[in-house]
């Protein structure tokens, strides 16, 4: 009888619990999306519509591949083949439903934005009801922690403050040698493979700049400890190309499941964990280094967190500085020598600058503050090829955009490389590579300077911007300086949208000493 009688509460118990989980699915999956989708249509928006759980996932993932299949094509790059190229349903949907639609990631519901005054109203907005987008924080987790780049609130100020002052100008002149150092030895190796290839050698050179980017960063972060710092950053590229595979299912609730991938980035992010904290262990028993992974540890010890939280801040955030600036600044690096590569003009115009202003020495802060035809040809080559390609925010509370109500939830877009390359705010000739339009500033080169934003704008704007231009500006004068450079034959142009927008084939230029 008490036997029975268990057993009927047990049975009644799982019904219950399987009834409340069921509810809760259904709100998350089915209810929830559909509320914040009929809250915005009510206001007159349209948009694609969403099929049942992906939303417009597939339609996305279908458009992205076959933009990357038509997209290869020999030689230079065509006109109107430049970033905004990829991501061609965007630009269908903004042309069918108007400047400002809605579509949806299973769940998660986007308000895309183009209309100019409203980016500018919601890219510049203070309040700390607009944060990152929560799903990014979940779906990326294992990548990126609690670190700055997804985090929201206190949380995020707080790390903001400790992180900003270590990359302002100052900082990044102190940092002068170590950006020196490593374009030396990229140099030194492009050097070699010419000598050995006869005096013309065919390089792929995305490894390089990456190697180059990586190196800064280690550096930069690590200090002394800087081969520690690289066996740490090879794990964390590992756990990130991981990670990119997943882009497709944020929002789909797929990061919880034993997959294959998951198990792997699960396994990454505990090594990583493990090599960071022992580097900063060492650090106390060793004495004192003024690296950024130093203040970052000092910032978290002067606050009243615990030493998980501590620990946790100071994993999380060195991670976060090494993707944030070393895939992004690589593959600037690398669009804007395929871009003077196919441009043998601005290549030597750039160049006599570069040697009238360094007179065969090392670029040094001094002389990449002077080189104005290199500014312009950097701004250019991030309008056309920005690495980041949206910027996105989400309301954790009610909000108001123009004349919009934006339930709390839903995720706001502004596509980059559409607003880089709207032939209505850089006029007709906005798909080629013309870095003339940039002669008196951004203000001279649109229509709405607010518009170009390699770096972001407002409260979140890029923190590495005054690195990663000077890493920029030293390593392509340095190059231009030594070598000229055309596009091998082998080049096949197709920017693929991953992380970043990066060459899917990579860049392959033929390089010849001067
Ligand atoms: C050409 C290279 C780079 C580009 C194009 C770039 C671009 C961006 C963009 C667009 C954002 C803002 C994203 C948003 O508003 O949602 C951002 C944020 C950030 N970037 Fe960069 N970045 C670059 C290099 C770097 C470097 C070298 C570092 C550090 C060493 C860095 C550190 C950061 C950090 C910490 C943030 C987060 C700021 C915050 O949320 O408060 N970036 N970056």
């Amino acid at each position: 009888m008490a036997t029975q009688y268990l057993w009927n509460l047990l049975v009644s118990a799982a019904v219950v619990v399987s009834l409340r989980l069921l509810f809760l699915l259904y709100n998350v999956v089915v209810a929830q999306p559909r509320r914040l989708r009929s809250a915005l249509r009510r206001q007159g928006l349209s948009g694609p519509p969403p099929a049942f759980l992906l939303g417009n996932i597939l339609e996305m993932k279908r458009a992205r591949d076959a933009a990357a299949k038509a997209a290869p094509l020999s030689g230079p790059p065509p006109a109107h083949n430049c970033g905004a190229a990829l991501l061609p349903f965007f630009d269908e949907w903004r042309k069918q439903y108007g400047e400002v639609f809605v579509f949806s990631l299973g769940t998660t519901q986007i308000m895309h934005v183009t209309q100019p005054e409203m980016v500018r109203e919601i890219t510049t907005c203070t309040s700390l009801d607009l944060g990152k987008p929560t799903y990014q924080a979940k779906e990326r987790g294992a990548l990126l922690g609690q670190g700055i780049l997804t985090s929201n609130g206190p949380h995020w100020v707080h790390q903001r403050k400790i992180l900003a002052p270590e990359l302002y100008m100052d900082k990044v002149k102190g940092m002068i040698n170590l950006i020196q150092d490593s374009t030396i030895s990229l140099c030194e190796s492009w050097k070699r493979q010419v000598e050995e290839a006869g005096g013309l050698a065919e390089i792929k050179i995305d490894e390089y700049m990456r190697s180059f980017s990586g190196d800064v960063i280690s550096r930069a972060c690590f200090g002394s400890n800087y081969s520690k710092g690289e066996e740490i950053f090879l794990k964390l590229r590992a756990l990130q190309e991981v990670s990119s595979k997943k882009l497709f299912v944020s929002g789909t609730g797929m990061r919880h499941l034993p997959t294959k991938s998951n198990r792997e980035a699960w396994a990454l992010e505990k090594d990583i964990k493990t090599l960071v904290l022992n580097v900063a262990k060492e650090r106390d028993e060793a004495g004192f280094e003024k690296d950024l992974l130093q203040m970052v540890l000092e910032g978290a010890r002067q606050s009243d967190l615990s030493q998980d939280a501590v620990d946790r801040f100071v994993v999380d955030n060195c991670k976060n500085i090494y993707l944030a600036g070393y895939e992004t600044t690589a593959v600037s690096a690398t669009w804007c020598l395929m871009l003077l590569a196919s441009n043998p003009e601005w290549q030597d115009l750039v160049r006599r600058e570069v040697v009238d202003i360094c007179k065969g020495q090392v670029p040094d802060y001094e002389a990449a503050k002077k080189m104005k035809l290199l500014t312009m040809a950097i701004n250019e080559s991030l309008r056309l090829y920005p690495p980041v390609s949206v910027v996105s925010r989400e309301a954790l509370k009610d909000m108001k955009f123009g004349n919009i109500n934006v339930p709390k939830g839903v995720n706001l877009w502004t596509l980059v490389t559409t607003l880089h390359t709207d032939p209505e705010i850089w006029g007709s000739d906005s798909y080629e590579f013309n870095p003339q339009r940039f002669a008196n500033g951004i203000t001279g080169a649109c229509k709405y300077p607010y518009l170009y934003m390699p770096f972001g704008v407002g409260p979140r704007l890029c923190l590495g911007q005054n690195l990663a231009l000077v890493e920029l500006k030293i390593l392509i004068s340095f190059i231009l300086s030594k070598y000229s450079i055309s596009l091998s034959p082998k080049y096949v142009h197709s920017p693929l949208l991953n992380l970043v927008i990066e060459p899917k084939f990579g860049v392959h230029l033929l390089v010849k000493p001067l």
